[in-house]
């Protein structure tokens, strides 16, 4: 169930925000409350009288030779944490083993061929959302393809998740994605040092929260979030960090489920407006959203799988997990 809007100003909700995500262990239960309620805020109400494709179109800008679990891990997130449709597009021989994987995400074989631009551009008016990286690797020509894609998005003013090779990309090309206000990092621990070295040409000095914020503001604003034992997350103003319970399971793919889901809550907090979001920005309070939903679904599988925990445990959480954090 969706819960009505909580009414505070801007000063107010960073106040919240900054007592739950705090660099102290300390967190009130209540706190905590306060911030998943903004959350609560962004997430449509389900109702009889939508159609197809309004709770959100995701497309996933990935998936090559060597990696094909990576944007189907995504894609699907986006899908579980509630968007209706949801695209990958991806090199030729990679879009059968991802359509293999799964009925229920539409597969495009077009990034490594001549027109791929083109072919992805056609979509974008239909899309509401773009994670660009997952297992899309490093070759040049796909890699200058979806400089292209980004260059694309962003004259249509599509909001982008960026995240693996994406990464990789925008550590070449900062220009690509700088003072873009609609755009999220998600960077893990080597990706961060490596954005940083290209960026500030320093490897992330000084602390994690100031770090993060440098790069946020050395970028324009875009939103950073940097994955790791705590997610420290900025976009440039304020910086925050999400402690929710995770697990000690370090398996591949964790980084593709929330990319996936940040794809989906960054649509709904940009749709949902100022009134619901009360002065936050909607990107940040996305991310907050994607990094606890994939904490806590890494703790519910664990809890049942231990050791052997996987992504695909952590997937199958996701409705759980959601309903746990945001409906109950
Ligand atoms: N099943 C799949 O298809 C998967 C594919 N993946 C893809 O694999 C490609 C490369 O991604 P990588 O994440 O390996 O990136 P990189 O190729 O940049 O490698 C990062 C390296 O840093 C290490 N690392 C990560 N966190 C660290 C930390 N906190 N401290 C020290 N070392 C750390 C990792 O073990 C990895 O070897 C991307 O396209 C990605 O999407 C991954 O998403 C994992 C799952
Ligand atoms: N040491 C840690 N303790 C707890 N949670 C962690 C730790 N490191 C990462 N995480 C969590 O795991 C998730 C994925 O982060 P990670 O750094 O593994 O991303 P990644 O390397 O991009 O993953 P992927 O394998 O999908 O590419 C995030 O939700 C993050 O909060
Ligand atoms: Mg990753």
């Amino acid at each position: 169930m969706a819960v009505g809007p909580v009414r505070v100003a801007a000063g107010a909700c960073r106040r919240v925000l900054q007592r739950a995500f705090s660099l102290h262990k300390a967190h009130s239960i209540k706190d905590m409350e306060n911030t998943l309620q903004l959350v609560r805020n962004i997430i449509p109400p389900q109702t009889s009288k939508k159609h197809k494709g309004q709770d959100g179109r995701i497309g996933v800008i990935g998936g090559c030779q060597e990696y094909t679990g990576a944007p189907y891990f995504a894609a699907i997130s986006a899908l579980k944490v509630g968007a209706d449709l949801s695209h990958v597009f991806c090199t030729r021989e990679a879009a059968p083993v991802i359509k293999s994987y799964s009925p229920e995400l539409i597969v495009h074989p077009v990034l490594d061929s001549p027109g791929a631009v083109h072919d992805v551009e056609e979509w974008l008016p239909r899309l509401h959302a773009l994670v660009v990286g997952p297992g899309l690797g490093r070759d040049d020509t796909l890699l200058e393809n979806v400089k292209g894609i980004l260059e694309a998005a962003k004259a249509r003013d599509i909001p982008v998740v960026i995240d693996a090779d994406g990464l990789w990309l925008i550590a070449r090309h900062p220009a690509l994605i700088q003072g873009y206000r609609k755009a999220v990092l998600t960077p893990n621990h080597v990706e961060f040092s490596r954005l940083s070295e290209a960026v500030l040409r320093e490897p992330g000095n000084g602390s994690d929260r100031e770090a993060v914020w440098r790069l946020s503001q050395a970028l324009g604003n875009v939103t950073v979030v940097r994955k790791g034992e705590r997610d420290v997350l900025s976009d440039g103003e304020q910086v925050l960090e999400c402690a929710q319970e995770g697990s000690s399971r370090r398996c591949g793919g964790q980084g593709d489920l929330l990319s996936g889901a940040l794809g989906v809550l960054v649509h709904w907090a940009l749709l949902a407006g100022p009134e619901k979001t009360n002065g936050c920005s909607p990107l940040l309070l996305a991310a907050v959203g994607a990094c606890s939903l994939t904490r806590q679904c890494s703790h519910q599988a664990f809890q049942k799988h231990g050791r052997s925990t996987t992504t695909t445990d952590m997937i199958a959480e996701v409705g759980p997990a959601f309903h746990r954090l945001f409906e109950a």
